[in-house]
């Protein structure tokens, strides 16, 4: 009998935190059209001119914080993870590969794996909970346009988002009442930001996206594929399994690029206004990674957590990723079998 094929796929990491290799990831990376979503020219020019040049010395510095001697980039290390004890779980009916959109492994060599297996079908898992075209999008993109060129074309499907897979809430909730969140002064869901014009761009109903304060409140008909909308929801279910009241928590986003406004409010301002009120001890969860990467181990814990101390904060706690956590292979198994 032919397996069935999983193709795990996450961000990307550099191969190493050398400037150069950094400058190589970043390259790919945002010269991606989906992700620095303006005219080529203009992008060319913004991003071999100056956003690599200035930021892959400054990068790479932050890799070398988060890279381990034995086990590299955490975002590698986990997703490799994942992908092993996937594969275990799901047995031998199936075959499991892991690709990075950027960097290594690469989508090229891991569906050239999945051809050479013969598979009779590929499910596409974007690791990414929240729907994002700079994400999800750009994986399903960059899969469908190698697939497109084989010969026998397998039965193919793809996950788009699981914002509110129930093991996935289940498993930040558990990872977060070790810390007691009731002995937090409050508690943060930061998620990895986007540029505002991409939200306006993904709202078909023209309706939605930025149209009122509290457009991402609700998910509805209108913005079930809003990004924000989408981390909105998935902090509320969180929020609601440990019973925290609204007023105990904020979402934010995280990790803004330039000069145009992204996705607000910004975790940089929210931890300056919670220090401002007087507040000490803040837990934060990342829920849009599904495993620790420079964004939580790095921005988090030492940026935010130094930017917090010097406004009279105490301490910032980071509430670790699914990483290799048993509930979350479950989840994903879950995911291929849906
Ligand atoms: C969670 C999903 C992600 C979305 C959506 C996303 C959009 C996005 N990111 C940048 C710029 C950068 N992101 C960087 C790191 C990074 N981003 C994600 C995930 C999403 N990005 C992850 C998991 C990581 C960590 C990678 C790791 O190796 O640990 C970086 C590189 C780091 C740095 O220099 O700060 C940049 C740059 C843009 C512009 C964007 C959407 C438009
Ligand atoms: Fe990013
Ligand atoms: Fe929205």
């Amino acid at each position: 009998m032919n397996k069935k094929g999983v193709l795990l796929v996450n961000l990307g990491t550099p191969d190493s935190p050398s400037t150069a290799d950094v400058r190589k990831y970043l390259d790919e990376f945002l010269m991606d059209e989906r992700v620095i979503d303006i005219n080529p020219v203009m992008r060319t020019m913004l991003v071999k001119g100056v956003i690599v040049p200035f930021r892959s010395p400054k990068s790479a510095k932050l890799y070398k914080e988060i890279w381990s001697e034995t086990t590299g980039s955490p975002l590698l290390h986990y997703s490799l993870l994942q992908q092993e004890l996937l594969q275990k779980q799901l047995g031998s009916d199936y075959h499991v590969e892991l690709a990075m959109r950027y960097q290594s492994p690469s989508i090229e060599s891991a569906l050239k794996n999945l051809k050479q297996a013969q598979v009779e079908s590929i499910r596409i898992v974007p690791l990414f909970p929240h729907y994002a075209s700079a994400s999800s999008g750009s994986v399903l993109q960059k899969v469908m346009e190698l697939v497109s060129k084989w010969q026998t074309i397998p039965n193919i499907s793809f996950v788009n988002s699981f914002h509110d897979n129930e093991l996935m809430i289940k498993v930040f909730a558990e990872n977060a009442e070790k810390y007691k969140p009731e002995t937090y002064d409050h508690i943060l869901f930061s998620f990895h930001g986007l540029p505002q014009r991409q939200l306006i761009k993904s709202d078909h109903s023209g309706r939605h996206c930025l149209k009122s304060d509290n457009c991402c409140a609700t998910l509805t008909n209108d913005n079930k594929f809003c990004y924000s909308a989408q981390c909105h929801h998935t902090a509320r279910l969180i929020a609601d399994q440990l019973s925290l009241p609204a007023d105990k928590y904020t979402v934010c986003f995280q990790s803004r690029l330039g000069k145009d406004p992204w996705v607000q409010p910004y975790t940089s301002v929210v931890i300056d206004e919670l220090a401002k009120k007087g507040m000490k001890r803040l837990l934060v969860f990342c829920p849009a990674f599904v495993a620790d990467c420079l964004e939580t181990v790095y921005e988090v814990t030492v940026e935010y957590g130094d930017e917090f101390k010097k406004l009279g904060g105490e301490h910032v706690q980071l509430v670790e990723s699914l990483n290799d956590h048993p509930l979350w292979i479950d989840a994903l198994e879950g995911l291929v079998k849906g």
